[in-house]
C-alpha cells in the first residue's frame, strides 16, 4: 500500500472493532441487495472516468467560470447517462434517486439541469396528456430541449392563487398569450432559467372567453433552439449570487403579449377547446399541484442522503482526530470518544435511517396513489397531501439542523468548504423554504388533522395515519407511560391528539366569543403547526420502528442489535426532547425520565465500536462524499494540505497587491 491509500490507523481499528456485517445494513437502507448491486454498477461507469475531477476546485472559480464549468460537467454527466447509464436501468429510470446521487460526485454545488430533471420532466409526465407526452417526452430525456419549472414570481412564492402572470386564450388564432402584466408577476427563482433553459413549465392564470379559470401549467419555449437568443416578447436573466444553489442559474422570466400555440397548455386535468370552450377532467381541484407533491415525496429522501454524508464525514473525522486529555499525561483520546460528540452523532445517524425508511414508505404511499388516481379514485389524495407536506416540512427541517449540528462536530476545519459540510448545509437549508414553505406545509398538514379530529368527534373510522385520534375518544385521561417502543410510540400519538384537540377547543372557543372562523383559525396557527409537528414526529417514530421490525426480521443478530440500538436511541431521544409535552399527556413520571436519560446514556456506550461500520454502511464513494475530512481512509491531514497546493493564492510568493497597496501603506508617513 502506497502511502496514499493506507488508511488511518485510528479508523482501521475502528472498522477492526465493528461487529455487524456492514453490507447486510447497506442492503436494507437501499431496499435490498439487488438495487445496492445496481447502484453499484451504476457508480462504477459513471465515475470510474474520473471526469469529475476539478483542477482548480470549483469555489475558487468566479460566477461565470462556475457556471460554463457545471454546464461542462452536466453535459459530460448527461452524456455518460444517456450512453452507458440507461443501458443498466432503462429509460424510466433517469431522473432516479440514484442517477441524482451520482451526480453529486460531479458537482459541489448543483447541476444546472436538475430542474430539467427533478420538475420539467415530471410535469410533462404528469400534466400532459398521452398525446402531448408523445410530442415532447422524448425530445426532454433526449436533451432536445432544455426545461424549467417556473411557478414563483417576484410577489408570489406561496400563495400560488395570487400569481399574476396571465395566459389569455385566443381562439382566432388558436394561441395562449402570456404576459407579464406587473413587475411583481416576473417569474423568479425557477433552476436552470436564467442561462441554461430554452424551455419552461410556465404556471400562469388561464382566461378564456372573459373568464379566469386559475393557474393552469404551459409549455412555453423561451430561447431559440440554434441561436439560444431569448424569443421576441421573452425577458430573461439570472438573478444573482444565494447563499446556495450558485451553479443552479436560478433565473427571472418576464412575458411581453408573447403567444404560445393552444396546445402548450398542458391539458390532462383541463383543456380549451379551439374555440375557447374551458372543459376541467379533473376530479380534485388541485391535481395541477401535482409536480410539487411528487418532489415535496423524492425530498424525504433527499434530506436522508444529504444528512448521510454529513455525518460519515463527521464520524469518520471524529475517529480520526484527537483532542484534550481525560486524564493528566494520558494518551489524547479520539473525539468520538467524548459522550457529548456521540450525542451530537448518532442522532445523525439514527435520523438519516428513520427518514430513508419513511422516504420509501412514503413512495410507496405515493405510487399506490397514484395508481388509485387512474382509476379515478381521488379519496386518498388528502392524506397524501398531508403526509407529504409534513414529512418535507420536518425532514429537510430536521436535516439542517443536524448537518450544521455536524460542522459544529469538526471543529474549525468543519468550516472549510473542502470539508463540504459548507456546501451541504447551503444546499440543504433551502429546502426548507422550496417546494412549500415549513410553516406553510405544517399548516396544511394542520387542515387535515382537525378535519380528521371533527370525524373521529363523530365515530367515524379515520384513515391509518390518524387512527390514533379514533383511540383518543375511547381512552379517558392521560396515557399510561410504557418505556417500550409501543409504549413511546403511543404516547406520542397522545401527544399529537391531545395537541390537535386544544387547537380544535381554541377555534371553537373563538368562535364562539364572535371571531369568524378564518379570525380563529388564524389565531391558533402558532398551535396548529405545533400540533402538525407533533403529528408527523409520531408517524416518523411510528414508521421507523416497523419498517426495522419489518426489515430485520431475517438478519443475522448483530445488524439486528446495532439497528435496533439505533432506533430505541432515536426514540429515547425524542422522548426526552419532549419532556414537557410527555409530562402534560401521559403518566410519565421524574423517575421515568430519569430512567430515559441513563438509557439514552447506555445507548451511546453501545453504539459506540460500531459507529464507523454504521457510516460506512452508508456507502457513499469519496467521489461523491468530496470532503477532505470524511475521505474513507481518512487522511485528513494530508487532504487539507494536499488542498492548499490547489489554492491560487499560493500560486506567488508574494502577492501583487503587496507592491500595489501594502507596501505604500507601509511607506507613508502619519
Ligand atoms: C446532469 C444531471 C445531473 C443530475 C441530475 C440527475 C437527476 C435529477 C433527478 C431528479 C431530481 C430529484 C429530486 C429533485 C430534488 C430537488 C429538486 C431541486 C430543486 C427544487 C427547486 C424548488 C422548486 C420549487 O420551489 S417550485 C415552487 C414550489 N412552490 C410551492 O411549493 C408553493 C407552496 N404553496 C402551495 O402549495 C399552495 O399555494 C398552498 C397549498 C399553500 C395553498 O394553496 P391554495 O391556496 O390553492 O389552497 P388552499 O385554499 O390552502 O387549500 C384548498 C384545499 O386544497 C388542498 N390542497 C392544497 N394543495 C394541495 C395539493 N398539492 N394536493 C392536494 N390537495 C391540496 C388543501 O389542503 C385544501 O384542502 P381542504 O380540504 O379544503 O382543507
Ligand atoms: C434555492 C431555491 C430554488 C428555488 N427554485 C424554484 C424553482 O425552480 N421554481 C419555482 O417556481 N420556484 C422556486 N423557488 C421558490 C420557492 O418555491 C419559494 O421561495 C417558496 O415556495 C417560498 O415562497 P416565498 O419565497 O414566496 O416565501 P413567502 O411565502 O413570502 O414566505 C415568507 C415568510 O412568510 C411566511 N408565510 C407565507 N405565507 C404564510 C401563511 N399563509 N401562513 C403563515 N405564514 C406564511 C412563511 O412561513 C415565511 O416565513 C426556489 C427557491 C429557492 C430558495
Amino acid at each position: 500500500m502506497t502511502s496514499k491509500n493506507k488508511i488511518n490507523e485510528d479508523l482501521a481499528n475502528e472498522r477492526r472493532k465493528c461487529n455487524f456485517n456492514i453490507e447486510e445494513v447497506t442492503y436494507i437502507l437501499d431496499g435490498g441487495k439487488e438495487k445496492t448491486l445496481q447502484r453499484k454498477k451504476i457508480e462504477d461507469v459513471a465515475l470510474n472516468g474520473g471526469a469529475s475531477v476539478d483542477d482548480i476546485p470549483e469555489e475558487y472559480l468566479s460566477a461565470r467560470e462556475r457556471y460554463e464549468n457545471a454546464i461542462r460537467k452536466s453535459c459530460i454527466y448527461t452524456n455518460i447517462v444517456k450512453n452507458e447509464v440507461l443501458e443498466i436501468t432503462g429509460i424510466e429510470n433517469y431522473g432516479s434517486p440514484v442517477l441524482r446521487r451520482t451526480g453529486d460526485a460531479f458537482f459541489k454545488d448543483i447541476s444546472p439541469f436538475m430542474l430539467h430533471l427533478g420538475m420539467f420532466v415530471p410535469s410533462i409526465i404528469g400534466q400532459c396528456t398521452a398525446e402531448q407526452q408523445a410530442t415532447w417526452l422524448p425530445r426532454a430525456l433526449d436533451m432536445k430541449i432544455i426545461g424549467a419549472y417556473a411557478q414563483t414570481e417576484l410577489g408570489h412564492g406561496t400563495f400560488i392563487r395570487g400569481l399574476e402572470t396571465t395566459a389569455t386564450y385566443d381562439p382566432e388564432t388558436e394561441e395562449f398569450v402570456l404576459h407579464s402584466p406587473t413587475i411583481t408577476s416576473y417569474k423568479w427563482w425557477a433552476g436552470g432559467l436564467g442561462r441554461t433553459a430554452n424551455h419552461c413549465t410556465v404556471v400562469a392564470q388561464l382566461y378564456t372567453q372573459g373568464k379566469c379559470h386559475g393557474t393552469h401549467l404551459f409549455i412555453v419555449q423561451i430561447r431559440d433552439l440554434e441561436t439560444h437568443m431569448p424569443l421576441p416578447g421573452v425577458k430573461v436573466g439570472e438573478i444573482g449570487p444565494r447563499m446556495g444553489f450558485n451553479t443552479a442559474d436560478n433565473g427571472f422570466l418576464g412575458f411581453n403579449n408573447y403567444r404560445i400555440p393552444r396546445m402548450n397548455m398542458m391539458m390532462k386535468n383541463a383543456q380549451v377547446l379551439k374555440d375557447g370552450t374551458y372543459v376541467k377532467a379533473a376530479r380534485h381541484g388541485k391535481l395541477t399541484y401535482g409536480t410539487m407533491v411528487f418532489v415535496r415525496v423524492t425530498l424525504v429522501g433527499e434530506a436522508s442522503f444529504n444528512l448521510a454524508k454529513a455525518v460519515t464525514i463527521a464520524v469518520r473525522y471524529s475517529a480520526v482526530r484527537r483532542q484534550s486529555e481525560l486524564r493528566p499525561g494520558s494518551i489524547e483520546p479520539q473525539i468520538l470518544d467524548y459522550p457529548t460528540q456521540q450525542h451530537k452523532l448518532f442522532i445523525c445517524i439514527a435520523t438519516a435511517h428513520a427518514f430513508q425508511l419513511t422516504a420509501s414508505w412514503l413512495w410507496n404511499t405515493f405510487t399506490a396513489v397514484q395508481a388509485e388516481m387512474k382509476k379515478g379514485n381521488v379519496d386518498t389524495l388528502p392524506e397524501l397531501h398531508a403526509l407529504s407536506s409534513c414529512l418535507k416540512a420536518l425532514s429537510t427541517s430536521d436535516a439542517t439542523a443536524y448537518i450544521e449540528q455536524c460542522r459544529f462536530a469538526c471543529g474549525g476545519h468543519g468550516y472549510m468548504l473542502s470539508s463540504n459540510l459548507p456546501f451541504l448545509y447551503a444546499f440543504v437549508v433551502a429546502t426548507r423554504t422550496y417546494e412549500g414553505d415549513y410553516t406553510v406545509l405544517l399548516l396544511q398538514t394542520a387542515r387535515f388533522l382537525v378535519k380528521a379530529w371533527e370525524q373521529a368527534e363523530s365515530g367515524k373510522v379515520v384513515t391509518p395515519t390518524v387512527a390514533y385520534l379514533n383511540r383518543h375518544f375511547t381512552t379517558n385521561g392521560k396515557m399510561i407511560w410504557d418505556n417500550s417502543p409501543e409504549g413511546i410510540i403511543r404516547v406520542f400519538q397522545s401527544v399529537a391528539a391531545g395537541k390537535i384537540s386544544l387547537c380544535v377547543r381554541s377555534i371553537r372557543n373563538r368562535i364562539t366569543s364572535g371571531m369568524d372562523h378564518e379570525d380563529a383559525w388564524l389565531m391558533t396557527t402558532v398551535q396548529l403547526v405545533n400540533a402538525a409537528e407533533a403529528h408527523c414526529r409520531s408517524v416518523i417514530l411510528h414508521t421507523y420502528w416497523n419498517e426495522i421490525v419489518r426489515l430485520t426480521k431475517h438478519s443475522s443478530d448483530n445488524v439486528k442489535t446495532v439497528l435496533n440500538q439505533l432506533v430505541m436511541l432515536y426514540l429515547t431521544y425524542w422522548a426526552l426532547e419532549r419532556t414537557g409535552d410527555l409530562l402534560r399527556y401521559s403518566t410519565i413520571s421524574e423517575n421515568d425520565i430519569d430512567l430515559l436519560q441513563r438509557q439514552y446514556e447506555e445507548l451511546l456506550v453501545k453504539i459506540r465500536p460500531n459507529a464507523v461500520g454504521l457510516v460506512d454502511a452508508f456507502d457513499i464513494r469519496d467521489e461523491i462524499l468530496q470532503s477532505t475530512l470524511g475521505s474513507y481512509d481518512g487522511r485528513v491531514y494530508e487532504r487539507l494540505m494536499e488542498e492548499v497546493q490547489k489554492n491560487p493564492l499560493n500560486k506567488e510568493p508574494v502577492d501583487p497587491s503587496f507592491h500595489k497597496y501594502l507596501k505604500p501603506l507601509m511607506k507613508s508617513k502619519i
